[in-house]
């Protein structure tokens, strides 16, 4: 984190982690708009891995969804690559602007997918670490640097289905959210992320998330209530 004390001049970055329907963009979209409102350069930034862009062209050649496409191993490929440039762009804009980059997921949940995924196709749980894929991601995602601040929105896997399923723009199965809920728990990094109860109504997880940033980033000026309702 770099500043040279005046409000519009902060770079930091938060990422924003959790399983789909946890509320991240949500949650950061808000977090963007507020810390702008407090004098602040902040970017939302969406990191997206192409998976629901994948899922419509795969509805398009009457498949279900993006892995039926491509297989499990070439969808998590396509999201590795798509994420890192995502992220890399993110960063290196941020950093030249001198921006506050609010990630909208981060190198955490292409892990996190990773592990998920093999822990789905997996009769036993492997005993011998972290699998070659998730290595591989490791070392090309190692290359990013830290987020001043990792918030993992925790949310039950059947709040999130539900969610993701109201949403209506894509479909979740409850067993991968629950998978991937476990994984992200499971990370040598997980220790480390800030944990906000997202199971709740939006404007108490947004007030929880601006105490957390405003903590981390020690932000003058940045007023964190009275909170509007999103
Ligand atoms: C944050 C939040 C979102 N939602 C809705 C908005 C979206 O339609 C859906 C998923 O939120 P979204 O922010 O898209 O989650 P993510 O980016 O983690 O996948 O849930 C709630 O119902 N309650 C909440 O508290």
């Amino acid at each position: 984190m770099t500043t040279n004390g005046s409000p519009g001049r902060l770079h930091a970055v938060v990422a924003i982690v959790g399983v789909d329907g946890a509320g991240k963009t949500t949650q950061a979209h808000l977090l963007a708009a507020w810390l702008a409102a407090a004098g602040y350069s902040a970017d939302y930034w969406q990191n997206a891995g192409g998976r629901r862009w994948f899922g419509r062209l795969a509805q398009f050649f009457g498949r279900p969804d993006a892995q039926a496409l491509l297989g499990v191993g070439g969808m998590l490929f396509v999201e590795s690559v798509l994420r890192w440039l995502a992220i890399a762009r993110a960063l290196v804009r941020s950093r030249f602007r001198r921006h506050i980059a609010v990630m909208d997921r981060y190198s955490w949940c292409q892990y996190a997918s990773i592990r998920a995924h093999a822990s789905m196709a997996a009769t036993v749980p492997s005993p011998d670490g972290p699998s070659r894929r998730e290595r591989r991601a490791r070392r090309l995602y190692g290359l990013f640097r830290e987020p001043d601040l990792t918030v993992f929105l925790a949310v039950p896997p059947g709040r999130a289905w539900t969610r993701v399923e109201e949403r209506g723009t894509d479909h979740e199965d409850l067993g991968y959210l629950a998978a991937a809920d476990a994984a992200y728990r499971s990370l040598p990094e997980a220790d480390r992320f800030v944990v906000i109860d997202a199971d709740r109504d939006p404007a108490s997880v947004q007030r929880d998330l601006r105490l957390a940033v405003a903590d981390r980033l020690g932000l003058p000026g940045a007023d964190v209530g009275p909170l509007v309702a999103p």
